[in-house]
């Protein structure tokens, strides 16, 4: 999707579709929204993975043999493509990491039907009402999780062959349908890529070594905690 293209195909942006007549100062306010929008979101998420793997030290040893044997693999060079593709065991923790830590309530939607809309349990609303998702509903479905899905189980996702950036009903996270994120393939990529180079490097743990319980302001997921400590493995590669 080039976002530029839809702004200039949109006649309220683009009057009659005139290069020559366009709402430059609307374009520019969208696109610093969806810098922002895109930095707050990689960067929030890649902060709650650190702290998901900080916790979760049963987890450690197997990512760090995979990312062991990937920097093996591409002689510490830069990260490719490929590269990224055979972190599957990362893939899957941080997928667990975004399922295991999200708000109540989200995902605002209005609805646009001609007057009422109909749900399938018989609920109805109006046109222009604003609809939003319940995360916990499907986050923790036993039926659509699997086994203990009140359990942060790390490789639940590599299980089912269900990769970070697939758009499925289980993980609402990037949205769904035609509009779900463009940009989540950049934003998984780029979590990994500070997480593969974590694990590789430091040992990580949190100031007091407790993963504590989960406070919520309203439907908003509190996310203050105590300090990372990073710790330099005694055996980091360079
Ligand atoms: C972890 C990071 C991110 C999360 C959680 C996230 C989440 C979302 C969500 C929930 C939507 C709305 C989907 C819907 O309405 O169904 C969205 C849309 C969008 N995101 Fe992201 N996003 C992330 C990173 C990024 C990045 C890095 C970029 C750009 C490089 C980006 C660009 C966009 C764009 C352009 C849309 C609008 C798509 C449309 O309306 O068709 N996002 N994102």
């Amino acid at each position: 999707m080039d976002l530029l293209q839809v702004y200039l195909d949109n006649p309220r942006v683009t009057p009659d579709l005139d290069p020559n007549n366009v709402d430059i100062n609307y374009i520019a306010d969208s696109l610093g929204v969806y810098v922002f929008a895109s930095m707050y979101t990689t960067s929030n998420r890649t902060a709650t993975a650190l702290y998901d793997l900080a916790w979760r030290k049963e987890y450690v040893q197997e990512l760090y043999e995979e990312a062991q044997e990937i920097n093996k693999q591409c002689n510490g060079n830069e990260l490719t493509p490929h590269d990224f593709n055979k972190m599957v065991k990362l893939d899957s923790f941080i997928k667990e990491s975004f399922r295991n830590f999200d708000d109540i309530l989200g995902l605002p939607h209005m609805c646009i039907v001609k007057s009422i809309y109909t749900f399938k349990n018989g609920y109805q609303i109006p046109k222009g009402r604003m609809a939003f998702l319940n995360f916990l509903d499907t986050h923790y479905d036993e039926g659509i999780q699997g086994k203990d899905p009140m359990k942060f189980y790390a490789f639940r996702h590599l299980e089912r062959n269900a990769s970070a950036t697939k758009i499925e009903r289980n993980l609402t996270l990037f949205g769904d349908g035609k509009h779900s994120c463009p940009g989540r393939f950049m934003a998984v990529n780029q979590i990994k890529m500070v997480l593969h180079n974590v694990i590789l490097k430091y040992n990580v743990t949190t100031e007091t070594g407790k993963i504590p319980p989960k406070k919520y302001f309203g439907p908003v997921l509190n996310r203050v905690y105590d300090g990372l400590v990073f710790e330099r493995r005694k055996d980091s590669v360079n």
